[in-house]
């Protein structure tokens, strides 16, 4: 077979024409001019007088808001990437992209591999069901099949609770917020995931659940093709991750070593912080 037709057959294109790359094996994501912008729809209420001229009914207001603003990276096999910067700058909204939960408004995401979440990230649990059966719901998303799901609930509910008060067959609604986050870590790594997305996950849980994530997190690190880690704790990212990308209003503004893009970032908030202080003097 010649060299042309075996690598027209491996090219993927989209539904809009975008020629995928094929196959490559150095790979994990490629992210190219990604925009995403959020639109939210919300009945205003009415003022007196337009309650009067429109009948009780509120004006409809479209709220939008550009939280990613056409970024471009890719990632090599390998790669644990931290991604920082301030609130509101696009991560989470980055990470919900890459796993495949937000769809793009436009730009490409390729990705070599199963892409895996923590389920707080987005996906979002049904707080009527218990545990168990989020951790059911969670496992058929990321692509396993129901006896997979089945076998595993079991390992996962079990690593979710770590020995506390068993809590996974109770419903959700019931949690408090470090037993959510720790059913949603659970998942996140249990599922097998070639391309494991982290938010801020060391941050939620007691002392011993952080102790154990962060270990269950190097052993993932070691199997899996790429991991993203969400952080404000920039010692952790420093510690972490071989590369960092740092996002402001929706643009990459740098990506690097951890220690220069932590550095440069860190440069940039002791300006903006001083501007601040100086406008306020
Ligand atoms: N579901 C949504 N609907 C509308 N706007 C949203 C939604 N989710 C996020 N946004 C907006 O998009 C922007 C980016 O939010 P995102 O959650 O990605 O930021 P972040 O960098 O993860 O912030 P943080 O550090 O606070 O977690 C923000 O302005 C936010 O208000």
């Amino acid at each position: 077979m010649s060299s042309l037709s075996e690598s027209s057959r491996n090219t993927r294109t989209t539904r809009d024409g975008y020629t995928l790359e094929p196959d490559r094996t150095d790979l994990a994501v490629r992210v190219t001019d990604l925009k995403i912008t959020y639109k939210t729809t919300f009945e205003k209420r009415p003022t007196l007088k337009q309650a009067v001229v429109r009948f009780g009914r509120g004006t409809r207001t479209v709220h939008t808001v550009e939280a990613l603003k056409g970024i471009s990276f890719d990632v090599k096999n390998g790669t644990t990437m931290g991604v920082i910067g301030a609130n509101g700058a696009g991560k989470s909204t980055l990470l919900r992209a890459l796993a495949g939960i937000l769809p793009p408004t436009s730009g490409h995401i390729e990705t070599w591999g199963k892409a895996s979440t923590m389920l707080a990230l987005g996906v979002g649990f049904n707080n009527a069901l218990t545990g168990r059966e989020n951790i059911i719901l969670g496992g058929l998303a990321t692509g396993l099949s129901k006896k997979e799901v089945r076998l595993r609930a079991q390992e996962v509910g079990e690593w979710a609770e770590g020995g506390t008060d068993p809590f996974v067959d109770r419903p959700m609604r019931t949690y408090s917020s470090g037993q959510s986050a720790r059913v949603g870590f659970s998942v996140g790594v249990h599922m097998d995931p070639d391309i494991l997305m982290v938010d801020e996950a060391l941050s939620t849980g007691d002392a011993g659940f952080r102790e154990r994530a962060a270990a269950k997190l190097e052993e993932l690190r070691a199997r899996s093709r790429a991991m993203f880690f969400v952080s404000h704790g920039l010692a952790s990212v420093r510690e972490l991750c071989d590369e960092c990308i740092w996002l402001d209003h929706g643009r990459l503004m740098m990506r690097g070593h951890p220690d220069e893009v932590t550095a440069a970032y860190l440069e940039f908030l002791k300006v903006k912080n001083s501007e601040q202080n100086s406008e306020e003097v």
